[in-house]
């Protein structure tokens, strides 16, 4: 059979708007511009995009860690220049080398992710030591992200770093949630959970901070370190008891959390601390925030436009249905809104790997939108994940309409075979439909973009 009878005009104009808006969404929550985009420098004042303006009347020390740390680096030294007076960030170990050579005011040290090692405790080391006697005149600009926790850490009072990344990577075999986890690290740690900006005071503390943590909550993007921490010594006690760990928590680890629940421990720092009181932290790129960019590129387009969430959960092929019932019912009655329409969501969704196959959460939903949109003219479903690597693979994603279905039977491929075999990956390099950005150097979680075209959109 002729391709083009296997796609149709508007299906295909539906698919570019589709990826057009995806990559939208990731340009925008780049590092560097993210940064060059909330901090402005007016004489000796920092000016945040909120209005906040921060005097900078003495030493400005930059640090922080995370994926997309050494970006947001690279950003303030352009706002910053020679006002930075040093400092020194943690990247991943093999971006070191490409970071290094975009700064010239701040050091770049490597450490390990997603499990923190003695690296990761001589880059927090490093960090608390550039940042401990600053005076009152003196300001910190703290740059953290996805990652962070593990790219640098300052145990707790003996607490082994090789023990404690051990408990991390039990939680997260045994599905803790990064609010979970990151409560159990910030209870095990003097660098997480507002000690870094205890160990800042009396200096001011301008964060910005990159979220990859669904829903955004400040305390648990990179488990916090200049943000006041609400969560508990119960609360990590608590953790620990749902996964069942406690009975193989090690001795230093188990001492010190016994010790918080006695007090003779002291907590994470919390809201009203006096260390707070001139520490501002702002979130400069998010999920939300790449939703909204998108929204507006799409009306800009002509597009009605809907943002139904940046809290999407749930497995993928399980949302990926309810997803195409939202693009049909735009066709079928112009609810939520009529053609030509753009649905945007972002979030995380999971995926119960039982197959052989290799894929990731947004080809998943991809393939499982695919099944679901069969036949249906007009549509495109797009997901993505923001730093360019879903799953254990070199693809951000994949893009379906309502003929991938009828392609992949002309190539002789069966869906729900590939999908039944979590082996999204292959489906897709077989019949086409993978978005390739490289690894993206930013993370705000995961996008969905669906496009419904009116009749003909040509006119
Ligand atoms: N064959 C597969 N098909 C579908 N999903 C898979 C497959 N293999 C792994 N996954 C999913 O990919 C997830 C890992 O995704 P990924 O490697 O993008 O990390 P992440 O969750 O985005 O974390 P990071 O913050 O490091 O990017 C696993 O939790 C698993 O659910
Ligand atoms: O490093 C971390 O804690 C996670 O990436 C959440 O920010
Ligand atoms: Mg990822």
């Amino acid at each position: 059979m002729k391709h083009r009878s296997l796609v149709s005009e508007a299906s295909e104009h539906a698919r570019m708007v589709a990826v057009t808006l995806a990559l939208e969404g990731v340009a925008v929550a780049d590092p560097a511009k993210a940064v060059e985009n909330y901090v402005r420098l007016e004489g000796d004042e920092l000016v945040l995009r909120d209005g906040t303006r921060v005097g900078l009347r003495g030493r400005v020390i930059v640090v922080g860690a995370g994926k997309a740390t050494g970006g947001m680096a690279v950003g303030i030294e352009k706002v910053l220049g020679d006002r930075i007076s040093g400092g020194v960030i943690s990247v991943p170990e093999d971006l070191v080398e490409s970071v290094s050579k975009q700064l010239s005011r701040i050091q770049v040290v490597g450490a390990t992710h997603p499990r923190a090692s003695r690296k990761s405790v001589e880059a927090g080391e490093r960090i608390v030591s550039t940042v401990r006697g600053l005076r009152e005149e003196d300001t910190v600009i703290a740059l953290f992200s996805g990652g962070g926790s593990a790219l640098a850490e300052l145990p707790a009072e003996g607490v082994d770093i090789e023990e404690l990344g051990e408990l991390s990577v039990k939680l997260m075999k045994a599905g803790a949630d990064i609010v979970e986890l990151n409560t159990v690290r910030k209870h095990l740690s003097r660098f997480k959970g507002g000690w870094l900006a205890k160990h800042a005071y009396p200096a001011a503390v301008v964060a910005l901070l990159i979220s990859d943590v669904v829903g955004d909550r400040m305390d648990t993007i990179a488990s916090g370190p200049t943000v006041p921490d609400p969560t508990t010594y119960q609360d990590a006690v608590a953790v620990i008891r749902k996964y069942r760990l406690e009975d193989s928590l090690p001795q230093s680890i188990r001492r010190i959390l016994e010790d918080g629940l006695k007090g003779l421990a002291p907590e994470t720092p919390k809201p009203g601390d006096p260390a707070f009181s001139r520490v501002h932290n702002r979130i400069i790129a998010s999920n939300t925030l790449s939703l909204n960019a998108m929204a507006e590129k799409a009306k800009a387009m002509g597009y009605n436009t809907v943002i139904l969430t940046s809290l999407l959960e749930g497995e993928a092929r399980e949302v990926a249905k309810v997803l195409a019932a939202i693009a049909k019912e735009v066709l079928k009655t112009g609810n939520p809104v009529s053609p030509p329409a753009v649905i945007l969501a972002g979030g995380e969704t999971t995926v119960t790997v039982k197959g052989k196959g290799l894929g990731g959460r947004n080809q998943e939903l991809a393939l499982s939108a695919a099944i679901a949109l069969k036949g249906v003219d007009r549509v495109a479903l797009v997901s993505i994940g923001s730093d360019g690597r879903d799953g254990p693979t070199d693809v951000a994603g994949a893009v379906v309409d309502g003929y991938t279905y009828q392609r992949a039977l002309a190539k002789g491929v069966r869906p729900e075979e590939y999908l039944e075999n979590n082996d999204s990956y292959n489906f897709f390099r077989v019949v086409g439909g993978h978005v390739k950005t490289g690894y993206t150097g930013t993370n705000v979680n995961d996008f969905v973009v669906i496009v419904v075209e009116k009749e003909n959109p040509w006119e």
